[in-house]
């Protein structure tokens, strides 16, 4: 017969669970602040929820904690209640089959405003780099010290780029990248980008082929990927997402832990690209420069973000912008090869 004990430390009292429910007992979440984090975590294959009990004496702060908790849950309902969810077309989302170019980057109308709220916080912020109200063209930057009519003390010539040429006698690809490692600080800097957000910068000038930065964070697999994405945009950040989606199996996720890699922004003209390769028997994804970079140029790499259903305004400026940081030509061969569901022909046992 299963037992449980009050989970109050100094209490002895132990109860079945059926008899304790029917005394009007109940049994509840061991923090309820574990609640928020559930939606972020429920993928972690460790994660334990603990459930706690009380006897009658010890029941009070259990009511208590289920009354605030009720309020937290009115006050959310309450918040929410303006927002009509669209209209399914197939009826029910549970029964619709699952899509696999249709998953990414939906966005709700909440993460959408909450995408301008963080927009034009950011622009507001004052330049840290140096200040370039415009991004890099061709490498000529406009050095701008004034931002909302303050001008600040912090001038870019007051920065002296280090000369850091990589020395030419690195020759193996694991020495080039462990220059490049204990170079990073040297050599990079973030700040406010004239494209999206906050950037990277380079300190100095890099050479076509130079490995710049590597892309690290967390690895998970892209089901996870996708829960956290929709997290994030609909309450923890509002806007960008820091995803790198490796292959069909692996996405580098970036926003709770990695280098600062995951600020470089989107260009249809980018002056870097990112490879995978293999050093010391392990991959890594680095952040190449694709031509000549000038000191001071914004880093940016071709996103190629895929989406069917979404389409992301590009920033990017540059004369061949192609308007969208959507990969827009694999995604119009993808969707050559999708068939619709009404052209199926039935198939049925004679
Ligand atoms: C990895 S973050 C890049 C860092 C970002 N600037 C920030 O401050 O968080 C990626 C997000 O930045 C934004 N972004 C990057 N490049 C962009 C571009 N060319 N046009 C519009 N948005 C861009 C998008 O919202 C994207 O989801």
């Amino acid at each position: 017969m299963l037992i449980i004990q009050c989970s109050n430390p100094t209490c002895r009292v132990a109860y079945h669970p059926l008899c304790a429910r029917a005394a009007g007992l109940c049994v509840e979440l061991e923090d309820e602040d574990r609640l928020f984090l559930l939606s972020v975590d429920e993928d972690d294959e460790d994660q334990c929820i603990r459930l706690l009990s009380f006897c009658k004496k010890h029941r009070q702060p259990s009511n208590d904690r289920v009354e605030a908790s009720d309020e937290r849950v009115g006050r959310i309902v309450r918040h929410c209640s303006d927002y009509t969810p669209p209209l399914n077309p197939s009826g029910c989302a549970r029964t619709e089959p699952y899509s696999h170019f249709g998953r990414r980057g939906r966005k709700e109308p909440e993460a959408l405003a909450a995408a301008s709220l963080k927009r034009s916080f950011v622009e507001n912020q004052p330049y840290l780099v140096g200040g370039f109200c415009q991004h890099a063209m061709s490498g000529t930057t406009v050095p701008n010290n004034r931002v909302n009519g303050i001008k600040f003390s912090f001038s870019l010539n007051k920065l002296k780029a280090p000369q850091h040429a990589a020395p030419n006698n690195i020759l193996s690809v694991a020495e080039k990248y462990d220059y490049m490692r204990q170079t990073i600080r040297k050599r990079l800097a973030f700040g406010k980008s004239g494209i999206h957000g906050f950037g990277i910068f380079a300190k100095h000038p890099h050479r076509a082929g130079d490995m710049v930065i590597e892309y690290t964070g967390e690895l998970v697999r892209p089901s996870i990927a996708d829960r956290r994405e929709h997290f994030i945009y609909n309450s923890l950040v509002g806007a960008g997402t820091y995803l790198f989606r490796i292959d069909n199996e692996r996405v580098i996720d970036a926003t709770r832990a990695g280098s600062i890699a995951h600020l470089i922004n989107h260009s249809c003209e980018p002056n870097c690209y990112s490879r995978v390769i293999s050093v010391h028997g392990d991959e890594h994804i680095i952040i190449f420069a694709k031509r000549d970079i000038k000191r001071w140029e914004e880093l940016t790499y071709d996103y190629r973000f895929f989406s069917i259903d979404e389409r992301l305004a590009c920033y990017c400026g540059f004369p061949r912008c192609r308007g969208v940081v959507n990969d827009t030509e694999s995604e119009e061969q993808v969707s050559k090869l999708l068939v619709n569901r009404s052209e199926l022909i039935q198939w049925t046992v004679e």
